[in-house]
């Protein structure tokens, strides 16, 4: 279990530990200090049983005896809507990295096993998932400037709590882990009673790896079609009709990158979807999907799904910052369109330019500087444009 901290995090830097006080993650910290490594955890409250803010505070105590320094972090939210667990972790992973920076921080531990990773191939086969969702979580994985790093995907949670056992280590087990309210918790369930079958954990993990690597022989072809057929102006993607002699796989990946690439989405559509979309592609020439709309070549945001006007100077879309004169920064459509005559001059297609953004001052338009109405104001992406990414 120690050769496993070993191999997956770095000796000579201080390690953040993600820890929920859960047996995962407690384990992930003892194992941690018997590996000799440098530690500081972080317990994310949140708020969402009454009892979350005693349990943080009872791991943060079991953290001062060890002399390992720890902090509370309080998701501060209203009513949620929508898909609670996923919000839930996306919030998480954010004040984590947040702390992490606060603290010079730059590699932080994750406490997922090889049964979150058999829960997740499941979750992924009930939804039929693609390559992506059936290969499970990655072990390690850079972003905000974090290296976010999963050593105890290889172990199993029994192992884990055995191990804990021995040493007489308590946990807190969270209640919300068998409220079959949540697809993670039924997975879970159906997945003790497929043992019979030989589908264990260890096995669908052991799927999971291999089609990682089909994953990553993939990638380089889904770069290499990319650039053959897809190119980024003002921020849409002309997909050229070469995409359709490139296998079907392929495809499915370029779009699914391009679509995750134009919103800022964690996940693509379904397979079914995707191909749908890349049907309509040939006829009728336009369509819908995820926040994105298809006419002719192009495939670019659709105008109803953009995000609401921000300042300038910050980020509009999630993607454009727009700096230059006072004002607001939303889309120009068709509004701002009629103020800029020459818009052809740009050669871009109309629906192109109405999702991109201008400053306006009330409804008069300041500066559309995609549209070629420069009026001192410039955009750019800040997401940078690469259609072979994931994040998970
Ligand atoms: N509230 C939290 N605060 C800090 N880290 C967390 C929190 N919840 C989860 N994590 C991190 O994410 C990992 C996976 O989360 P998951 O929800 O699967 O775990 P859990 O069942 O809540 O707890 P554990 O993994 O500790 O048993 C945890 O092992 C831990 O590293």
């Amino acid at each position: 279990m120690v050769g496993l901290i070993r191999d997956g995090l770095p000796a000579g830097e201080t390690v953040g530990v993600a820890l929920s006080g859960g047996g995962d993650s407690t384990a992930l910290l003892h194992l941690c200090l018997a590996a000799g490594l440098k530690v500081e955890a972080v317990t994310v409250d949140h708020a969402l049983r009454p009892e979350s803010a005693a349990e943080a505070a009872a791991v943060g105590a079991g953290c001062r005896t060890l002399g390992v320094p720890h902090e509370v972090l309080l998701w501060e939210h209203g009513p949620i809507r929508g898909n609670l667990m996923d919000q839930a972790r996306r919030a998480r992973m954010g004040l984590v990295a947040d702390w992490a920076r606060a603290r010079g921080i730059g590699v932080v531990a994750l406490g997922h096993t090889r049964d979150d990773q058999a829960e997740t191939v499941l979750m992924g086969l009930s939804r039929g998932a693609g390559i992506d969702g059936l290969s499970g979580m990655r072990r390690a994985w850079d972003q905000g400037g974090i290296r976010f790093r999963r050593p105890l995907l290889a172990a199993g949670r029994e192992e884990l709590r055995d191990w804990l056992r021995q040493r007489r280590i308590g946990w807190i087990d969270d209640p919300t882990n068998d409220n079959a309210r949540f697809t993670r918790v039924r997975a879970r369930k159906a997945l003790a009673a497929l043992a019979p079958l030989g589908i264990t954990g260890a096995r669908l993990a052991e799927v999971a790896g291999h089609l990682a690597q089909v994953q990553e022989a993939l990638r380089a072809q889904v770069a290499a079609a990319g650039a053959r057929v897809v190119r980024q102006a003002a921020g849409a993607l002309q997909v050229l009709p070469g995409i359709h002699e490139e296998p079907a796989e392929v495809r499915r990946q370029l779009v699914a990158q391009a679509l995750r690439w134009l919103t800022g989405a964690d996940y693509a559509p379904r397979a079914g979807e995707l191909e749908r979309l890349i049907a309509a592609m040939v006829e009728p020439r336009q369509a819908t999907l995820a926040g994105c709309r298809f006419k002719d070549t192009w495939l670019m945001r659709e105008p109803r799904a953009v995000g609401g006007p921000v300042p300038v100077g910050q980020v509009w879309d999630g993607r454009w910052r727009v700096t230059g004169p006072a004002g607001e920064v939303r889309a120009l459509g068709a509004a701002g369109l009629r103020q800029v005559p020459d818009w052809r001059a740009t050669g871009l297609p109309r629906e192109v330019l109405l999702v991109t953004p201008a400053i306006w001052r009330g409804a008069v338009l300041v500066s559309a500087p995609l549209a070629g109405l420069s009026g001192g104001g410039q955009a750019e992406l800040v997401r940078p444009f690469h259609l072979f990414g994931r994040t998970d």
